[in-house]
């Protein structure tokens, strides 16, 4: 079986050796085992551990029926969500597709809303869909967050306005939890198709479910090879998983406090942001945790390569390397040669990065940067399932070794207590006297 594939090599030798990751390797196989029974902190979040060998061809069957649906009537499907209601789907839609799809003629688009509180978002984002053929996929665990809800509000009633109530009820599809929250209520009474976020998968681990999976199959992507990944590294347990997941802790108690995922390829700089939700959410507490950042190289080399080659040695690299790309492209002779370019005429572009790619991660090296090496034979559906269940398994094993609730999220709400207490929310009369007091008005 081709898969993805872990080399710490030149995470050891400087900052620490492998002895120190070895040392934790106990640790990681304790932690392991506390998920597989169920014994640690969270464990009423566990439900992703063994969620894609749970998922019947079926279910997925019927995703697609969906989906398939969804893209026959309309030109834009828009998801609605924040977090992990938006971030898995988003992530496996960029890595999958064109990188100039927004421009060039699709069946169905799939566009996102709900994800910030832009007022020139939304009127862009309603601008576009006036007058077109939409539908709508509102995704909350919660069924109650702001974003998404003043999204849905807005959209909703646009469509309504557009196709008629009941047209609009077709179109319309409820990603949310079985019983609680505003999201489901509306949805009984209007009688939307729904689907389940099981109570025991969090936000962040829920792209296998159809948070993440019917937005994929909407974009038209092979959403049983995503699963068929996922279910292939959920098989395969162990050595990757442990390699990652001690090695980031031996580097963190060494000092290095922050993890830059860096990639070679632009369709990963959304993969990088699910992943700084699952590791900033599972580990950032207690006042502890790696702090996850995320660089799109060769581009961001000319931004903040000076820093990573020779500022503050608080960092350790963990780079994703995509095996091979898609299409061919080579760099033509030019007789001329003004731009002196000839010398990797012939060579394909993909030729040039892998060398960018080689020979950044030696000069990061040099400069006291470890570096960990994660390959992925092709951006594909398999391998990005596969990266998502290493992901989030190695997520669940490191956030034990550090010894924090890596399922839970509580200094989220400090921020919505604020604003709500600032909008004069029904419930929020307290904060509301006490915030205004502190702001003196
Ligand atoms: O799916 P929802 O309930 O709308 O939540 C969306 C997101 O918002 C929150 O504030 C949490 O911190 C995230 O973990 C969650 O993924």
């Amino acid at each position: 079986m081709s898969k993805i594939q872990v080399n710490n090599t030149a995470a050891l030798g400087q900052v620490i050796d492998q002895e120190q990751v070895a040392a934790l390797r106990p640790a990681a196989e304790a932690a392991a085992l506390k998920l597989e029974q169920g014994t640690g902190l969270g464990n009423d979040f566990l439900g992703w551990l063994h969620l894609p060998s749970s998922i019947t061809p079926d279910f997925l069957n019927d995703i697609e029926a969906t989906a398939q649906s969804l893209r026959s009537k309309c030109q834009y499907v828009v998801t609605i969500g924040i977090g992990g209601s938006y971030l898995g789907a988003k992530a496996v839609i960029e890595a999958l597709a064109d990188n100039f799809a927004a421009y060039k003629p699709a069946t169905t688009h799939v566009l996102f809303a709900g994800n910030n509180i832009g007022e020139d978002y939304l009127y862009d984002l309603i601008d576009l869909l006036k007058g077109k053929q939409f539908g709508i996929i509102v995704i909350s665990k919660s069924g109650t967050t702001t974003e998404p809800s003043i999204a849905f509000r807005l959209l909703k009633d646009m469509l309504e306005q557009q196709v008629g109530k009941a047209e609009a009820a077709t179109r319309i599809v409820a990603v949310t939890d079985a019983r609680r929250g505003a999201l489901r209520g509306l949805a009984t009474q209007e009688g939307y198709k729904t689907y389940v976020i099981p109570d025991n998968v969090g936000g962040r681990f829920s792209v296998l479910t159809p948070v993440g999976l019917l937005p994929i199959a909407v974009a038209g992507y092979d959403i049983k090879a995503l699963v068929e990944g996922a279910v292939e590294m959920e098989k395969a347990g162990g050595d990757d998983i442990f390699t990652y997941a001690t090695t980031r802790n031996a580097l963190y108690r060494a000092g290095r406090k922050i993890e830059l995922l860096v990639n070679f390829n632009p369709k990963l700089h959304y993969f990088a942001e699910w992943w700084k939700q699952l590791y900033g959410e599972s580990e950032g507490k207690d006042h502890k945790g790696i702090f996850p950042a995320a660089c799109d190289f060769t581009t961001d080399l000319h931004s903040m390569g000076q820093w990573i080659q020779d500022g503050e040695r608080t960092i350790y690299e963990t780079v994703i390397s995509v095996g091979e790309p898609a299409h061919s492209v080579v760099i033509p002779d030019d007789k001329a040669n003004l731009d002196g370019l000839n010398f990797i005429a012939g060579k394909h572009v993909d030729y040039v990065n892998k060398m960018a790619e080689l020979g950044t991660r030696l000069a990061h090296v040099d400069g006291g940067v470890p570096n960990l090496l994660i390959t992925v034979p092709a951006l594909k559906e398999k391998y990005l399932g596969q990266l998502i269940y290493f992901f989030e398994k190695a997520c669940g094993v490191s956030g034990y070794i550090l010894d924090v609730n890596p399922f839970n999220q509580p200094g989220v709400e400090a921020y919505k207590k604020n604003m709500f207490a600032l909008l004069d929310k029904p419930g929020y009369e307290a904060e509301s006297k006490a915030i205004k007091a502190k702001l003196g008005k």
